[in-house]
């Protein structure tokens, strides 16, 4: 999508809105893309304001903002567990998520799924009657072919993700490929997804079942909030 000033100002009351949920003391999961990176700045206004919380990255992106904006940033290993996740999304349908458009949906689901509370934020043009989007699929490289077969099997068709100005494809943070996979209308995301987390060489897809709690959607002025 285009991004317009219109959603611009969107993103970021989602964004800003969201990060009002973070309180001192807290283990704060930093989602990845251009609406939680508001989220991120936000909080750090709030800690250059004397709040005390611990930041929990899920990508390089989300490391170097929360690093800029002075949020202390740890490991999943170095907590006991994660009070709240900000994350995006690029679809939203029913509650039911596709993320990924980063790349970063592998350690975005490990981060949101272990939150006590996950906070999806958005802007309009994210919403959907049903998920249609291609579905982004981390893959070992060397699984490619295998994996690439598999999906066309479940009738979806890969595409392997490539970037304007990079030679070969896109690698993620964690070495791997991504297929973004069409599959049409989804109408039972649920069992797309267990499909797809039992293919051998999947490392992670960017179907989001059941683990929003809420989701902040922002316009120009406003921003609703959908409890789950
Ligand atoms: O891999 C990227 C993430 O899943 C993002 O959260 C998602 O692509 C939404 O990004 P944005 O807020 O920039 O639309």
């Amino acid at each position: 999508m285009k991004n317009t000033g219109g959603s611009r100002k969107a993103k970021r009351r989602a964004g800003e809105h969201a990060a009002t949920a973070v309180e001192d003391g807290m283990v704060v999961g930093l989602g990845t893309g251009s609406t939680a990176a508001h989220a991120i700045r936000a909080i750090g206004d709030k800690i250059r304001d004397g709040l005390d919380v611990e930041g929990v990255p899920t990508s390089f992106q989300s490391r170097q903002l929360a690093i800029e904006e002075e949020i202390p940033v740890v490991d999943l290993d170095e907590v006991p567990g994660v009070d709240l996740a900000i994350d995006g999304a690029d679809q939203i349908a029913d509650g039911q998520l596709i993320k990924g458009g980063g790349g970063a949906h592998a350690r975005e689901k490990v981060v949101d799924a272990t939150a006590d509370r996950f906070l999806v934020v958005a802007d309009p043009s994210k919403r959907a009657e049903t998920l249609d989007s291609p579905v982004p699929v981390e893959t070992l490289p060397a699984a490619r072919p295998v994996v690439e077969r598999e999906i066309r099997e479940l009738g979806g068709e890969p595409s392997l993700r490539s970037a304007e100005r990079k030679d070969g494809p896109v690698v993620t943070d964690n070495g791997n490929v991504v297929l973004d996979c069409e599959f049409g209308p989804i109408e039972t995301p649920d069992t797309l997804a267990e499909q797809l987390s039992t293919l051998p060489g999947v490392v992670e897809h960017g179907l989001f079942v059941d683990l929003a709690d809420e989701i902040h959607v922002g316009t120009a002025d406003d921003v609703t909030v959908e409890r789950l």
